[in-house]
């Protein structure tokens, strides 16, 4: 793992957006894995200021999203489709039919599944999956648990995750309990990684992540077993490294 510890959450994101860019100058039909939360929205901002000075295109990417809310609608404001949407995808010139996101409103859930890890395989695999990390140690939606979930599943978050969550929405009862979520093979499986945390929230996260066992207690911790990893991480984040 290479571990970068910058000043702050704006060197963070300016450093990711930064390798994510450099990725598809290098590949112009990149596959990227992308991530929602707080974290990332700073980097997605200097991704688009990247686009808007012409230094990247995006127009041949591929991308899949980590999860998705199961059972609420698309253009629901706390749905992941439409924070990508609104975050990222209408300011620059990724083709829609590109975009790939679970359909959290999917009737089957298990083709549903089937179909998301079918059309990642079809793409070529991830290029660059980028991460951020729970308090609790998850990535993508794999809550701490008792053994790994391979591939994409069906989540039933934790209390602690929807606790958490519970600030974008008006109502802890509002936010949803179940979620679509890439895997921890799926994860695994993308050629390079890039993990982003920020504030003092993520430090024992991110301790366990690098220091500690591996175990599916903490999810990010099988990390320390795929061979293309870099944490950036500001001061905060790291400060119990
Ligand atoms: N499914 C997302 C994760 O992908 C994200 O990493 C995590 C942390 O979010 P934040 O960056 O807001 O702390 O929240 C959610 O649970």
């Amino acid at each position: 793992m290479e571990i970068i510890v910058v000043d702050d959450y704006n060197k963070m994101s300016k450093r990711a957006a930064n390798i994510i860019a450099s990725q598809v100058v290098l590949k112009q039909n990149s596959v990227l894995g992308f991530a929602t939360g707080d974290t990332p929205l700073g980097t997605y901002k200097e991704l688009i200021n990247i686009y808007n000075k012409d230094d990247v295109d995006f127009s041949n990417i591929k991308t899949f999203n980590l999860d998705e809310y199961y059972n609420l609608p698309k253009d629901n404001d706390q749905s992941y489709n439409y924070y990508m949407s609104e975050n990222l995808f209408k300011h620059i010139n990724v083709k829609r039919e590109n975009i790939n996101i679970p359909n959290g409103m999917c009737e089957n859930i298990e083709e549903e599944c089937r179909n998301y890890e079918n059309t990642i395989k079809e793409s070529g695999g991830i290029d660059l999956q980028l991460l951020g990390i729970g308090r609790n140690g998850h990535i993508g939606f794999n809550e701490p648990d008792l053994k790994f979930e391979a591939t994409t599943h069906l989540v039933h978050l934790d209390e602690d995750t929807i606790k958490a969550n519970s600030r974008f929405f008006d109502s802890i009862e509002e936010v949803p309990t179940k979620a679509i979520s890439m895997g921890i093979k799926t994860i695994m499986q993308a050629k390079k990684i890039v993990l982003l945390a920020s504030g003092a929230g993520k430090a024992e996260a991110i301790y366990n992540t690098v220091k500690g066992p591996i175990t599916p207690k903490v999810p990010a911790s099988v990390l320390q077993l795929h061979p293309d990893v870099i944490i950036i991480i500001d001061k905060e984040a790291a400060s119990k490294l």
